[in-house]
C-alpha cells in the first residue's frame, strides 16, 4: 500500500517540501491541508500535493507521515488537535517551525500519547510565501536542524531523514534552546532590524519624498527580509521572546558603541569598525544557500548604455547557459552600473564567467 503523506500548511516550506518528498519518494501520495483553500487548490493543480483535504482530522489518522508547516503558533494549536486523534501507531510528526523550544515542550502531549514527534527545522527560505514560491531545490546544501527528545528511537530519527532526503540538506541534531540562540542571533535579531530600518526611512519618506526615491540599492540589499510574511514573524517573534530580549540589550549596547564611534570620529576606531566586521563577513561561508535568491551569482561591469541587458543576455542565450534571475544593483547615470546574474548551478556561472570575459566583461564572482 503505499504511504500517505499529510502536509498542515502547503506555503513555501511546506510546498517545496512536498516537492522533495516526492522526487525521492514518488510513490508517495500527498494530501495537503491549508486554511487557505485557495492555495492549497494552487498546489494541486502545480502538482505540488496529490489532493487537497477538506479537513485534516480524517486525514491525519491514515497518515504514515504528518509535517507541520504553518506558522509556530499554529503549529502548537495542530500538535494539540493531533493528540487527541487516534493516529497511526508507527506515524512520524514533524515541523518545520523557525523555533523549537515552545513547540518541543508542547510536543509532550502527543509523546504522551504514544506518538512520535521529532521537531525540524530547515534553516531555508525567503522572503516569498505561498505555494505558488515552492521549489524543490530550496533547501539544497541548506543546514536542516533536527530536535529529537532523547526517548525517540535512532530508527525512527532515520525514517525521516529518508523521507527528508530528496531535501538534499545537511541535517543537524541540536537542542531545542540552543537552537533558538543561535536562530534568534543569525536569523530573528536581523528580522527585527530589518524591520525597523525600514520604519526608520518611511518615518524620514513622511517628510521628505526623496528619501523614498533614493532608498534603492544597498537599502532594498539589507532590508529584503523585511518583507516577509507578517503573521509568521510575529508568531517567531513571540516564541523566541527570551532569547531576543537578551539579544536587543546587546544591540542596544552596540548601537551606544556605535554613537560613541560617531561622536568620537577617530579615523582609525571607525576604520577599524567596518574592517573587522568586513573581514568576518567575507569569511562566512558563501556556498551555503539561506535563500531562493541566493544562487549563483555572478556580478557585472556595465555602461549604462541603451541595449546593454539584452546583450548580455543574447551572448549567454547563445551559449545556451539558462538564467534565473537578472537585476541592476546600481546604475548611476554615466557611469557604471552592476548586473547580478543568478543562475541554478556553479558549472553555468563558470560558462557565463568564461563567456563574458571573453566579450570584454568585467566580472566578479563575489560582491
Ligand atoms: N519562510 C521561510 O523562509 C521559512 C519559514 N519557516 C517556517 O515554516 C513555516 C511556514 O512558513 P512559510 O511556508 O514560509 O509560510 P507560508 O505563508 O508560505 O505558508 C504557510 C501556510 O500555512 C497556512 N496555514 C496557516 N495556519 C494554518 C492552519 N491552522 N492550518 C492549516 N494551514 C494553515 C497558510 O494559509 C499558508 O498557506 C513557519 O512555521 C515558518 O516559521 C522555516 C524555514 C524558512
Ligand atoms: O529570506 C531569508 O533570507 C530568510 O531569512 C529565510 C528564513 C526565514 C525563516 C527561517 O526560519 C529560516 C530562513
Amino acid at each position: 500500500m503505499d504511504r500517505r503523506v499529510l502536509i498542515i500548511g502547503v506555503g513555501l516550506i511546506g510546498g517545496s517540501i512536498a516537492l522533495a518528498i516526492k522526487k525521492e519518494h514518488p510513490d508517495a501520495y500527498i494530501i495537503g491541508y491549508d486554511l487557505n483553500e485557495e492555495n492549497c487548490r494552487l498546489a494541486a493543480k502545480m502538482n505540488i500535493i496529490d489532493m487537497c483535504a477538506d479537513s485534516f482530522e480524517s486525514e491525519a489518522i491514515s497518515s504514515d507521515l504528518i509535517i507541520l508547516a504553518c506558522p509556530v503558533e499554529e503549529v502548537e494549536q495542530k500538535i494539540y488537535q493531533l493528540a487527541d486523534l487516534p493516529l497511526k501507531p508507527e506515524a512520524i510528526i514533524t515541523d518545520v517551525g523557525s523555533t523549537k523550544a515552545k513547540i518541543m515542550q508542547k510536543s509532550a502531549v502527543l509523546r504522551e500519547k504514544g506518538a512520535v514527534f521529532i521537531g525540524g527545522h530547515p534553516m531555508a527560505g525567503s522572503h516569498k510565501s505561498g505555494a505558488g514560491s515552492a521549489r524543490e531545490h530550496l533547501f539544497e546544501n541548506a543546514f536542516y536542524i533536527l530536535t529529537p527528545t532523547s526517548d525517540i528511537e535512532e530508527k525512527k530519527l532515520s525514517e525521516l531523514k529518508n523521507w527528508l532526503k530528496g531535501t538534499e540538506a545537511n541535517f543537524v541534531v541540536m537542542e531545542p534552546e540552543e537552537h533558538d540562540m543561535v536562530t534568534g542571533v543569525v536569523s530573528h535579531l536581523p528580522h527585527l532590524i530589518a524591520a525597523s530600518i525600514v520604519r526608520q526611512v518611511e518615518s524620514h519618506a513622511g517628510e521628505n519624498e526623496r528619501v523614498r526615491w533614493l532608498a534603492a540599492g544597498g537599502f532594498r540589499d539589507i532590508t529584503r527580509i523585511a518583507s516577509s510574511s507578517p503573521a509568521m514573524w510575529r508568531d517567531i517573534v513571540k516564541h523566541n521572546q527570551s532569547s531576543l530580549l537578551s539579544l536587543i540589550d546587546e544591540w542596544i549596547e552596540e548601537m551606544h558603541f556605535v554613537k560613541t564611534l560617531v561622536q568620537e570620529s577617530d579615523e582609525n576606531n571607525l576604520y577599524n569598525y567596518f574592517s573587522d566586521a568586513k573581514k568576518y563577513r567575507d569569511s562566512l561561508p558563501v556556498r551555503a544557500r539561506g535563500a531562493i535568491d541566493a544562487f549563483y551569482d555572478l556580478y557585472v561591469d556595465v555602461l549604462d548604455t541603451p541595449g546593454i541587458i539584452s546583450h548580455v543576455t543574447t551572448l549567454l542565450a547563445e551559449e545556451r547557459i539558462s538564467l534565473t534571475n537578472i537585476r541592476i544593483l546600481e546604475a548611476r547615470e554615466d557611469v557604471f552600473g552592476v548586473l547580478r546574474l543568478s543562475f541554478q548551478t556553479e558549472e553555468d556561472r563558470e560558462k557565463a564567467n568564461d563567456c563574458l570575459k571573453q566579450n570584454d566583461f568585467e566580472t566578479y564572482l563575489n560582491m
